[in-house]
């Protein structure tokens, strides 16, 4: 298996506004994600965890520093250029599901494959599998406000590796749900991403769930250091 970086971030800083009031939230973030890597991003309440997210994600671009998705440099991209990178490699979830509300279950994992190109039936029956395999084949006909906020979040789940990425990058993914659905939530997520082999940066304030990952990053002070013991 090509064991190259799919993300890496060089020298990413993030300033906002300018002057006396700026405020420079990312100072030189570093640090690359390898296939199959599950791996927690930690750090106090406002250090820039979800700045950092949306930087990878490629929905913010950094004040500097570099962006590489599957070895290409991102600045060169134009809009379109970008949001294609993003819509083919990188997958999404967010704390709240984010859900289309008047589209079932089904529908949900299946637009985005359908924007990408698919055939109704193809998307259909990938988002037929991707239900089966967080247990929820049973409720695909229904719509978001009638699934619980565990369900609703493994929608959101399998909704944002429909495509295919290669990353994932979820922002507090269990932080709305009681520990024992956040457990069971996270535990699915982990099964996917070690049957998919992508690779998975999840930002979470559980330390418990922090520890169950392949390895830690802590963002502190604008910086991203291993986290060890
Ligand atoms: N568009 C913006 N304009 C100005 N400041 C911003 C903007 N976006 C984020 N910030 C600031 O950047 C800092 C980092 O925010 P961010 O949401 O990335 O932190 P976080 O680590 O994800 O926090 P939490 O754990 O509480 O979700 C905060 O002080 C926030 O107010």
């Amino acid at each position: 298996m090509n064991n190259d970086p799919v993300l890496r971030l060089e020298g990413v800083t993030r300033r906002f506004g300018s002057g006396e009031t700026a405020l420079e939230i990312l100072r030189g973030v570093d640090f690359c994600l390898r296939p199959g890597e599950l791996v927690a991003l930690v750090g106090p309440s406002g250090a820039g965890k979800s700045t950092l997210l949306h930087i990878a994600g490629l929905l913010e671009a950094p004040t500097s520093g570099k962006v590489l998705v599957d070895g290409k440099d991102c600045a060169g991209l134009g809009d379109a250029g970008r949001t294609r990178l993003r819509r083919d490699t990188i997958g999404f979830v967010y704390q709240f599901h984010h859900l289309l509300p008047e589209f079932s279950a089904r529908e949900n994992v299946m637009i985005p494959q359908m924007v990408a190109g698919l055939s109704r039936d193809e998307a259909g029956q990938r988002a037929d599998q991707l239900l089966k395999m967080v247990g929820l084949e049973r409720r695909s006909s229904h719509r978001p406000a009638r699934l619980s906020g565990g369900e609703q979040q493994r929608v959101a789940i399998v909704r944002a590796i429909a495509n295919v990425p290669q990353v994932l990058l979820a922002d507090e993914p269990t932080g709305n749900l009681d520990p024992q659905t956040a457990a069971e939530v996270f535990g699915q997520l982990t099964r996917i991403v070690r049957a998919t082999g992508l690779a998975a940066l999840i930002a979470t304030h559980n330390l418990d769930l922090a520890a169950a990952m392949d390895r830690t990053l802590e963002l502190k002070d604008g910086v991203v250091l291993e986290r060890r013991g």
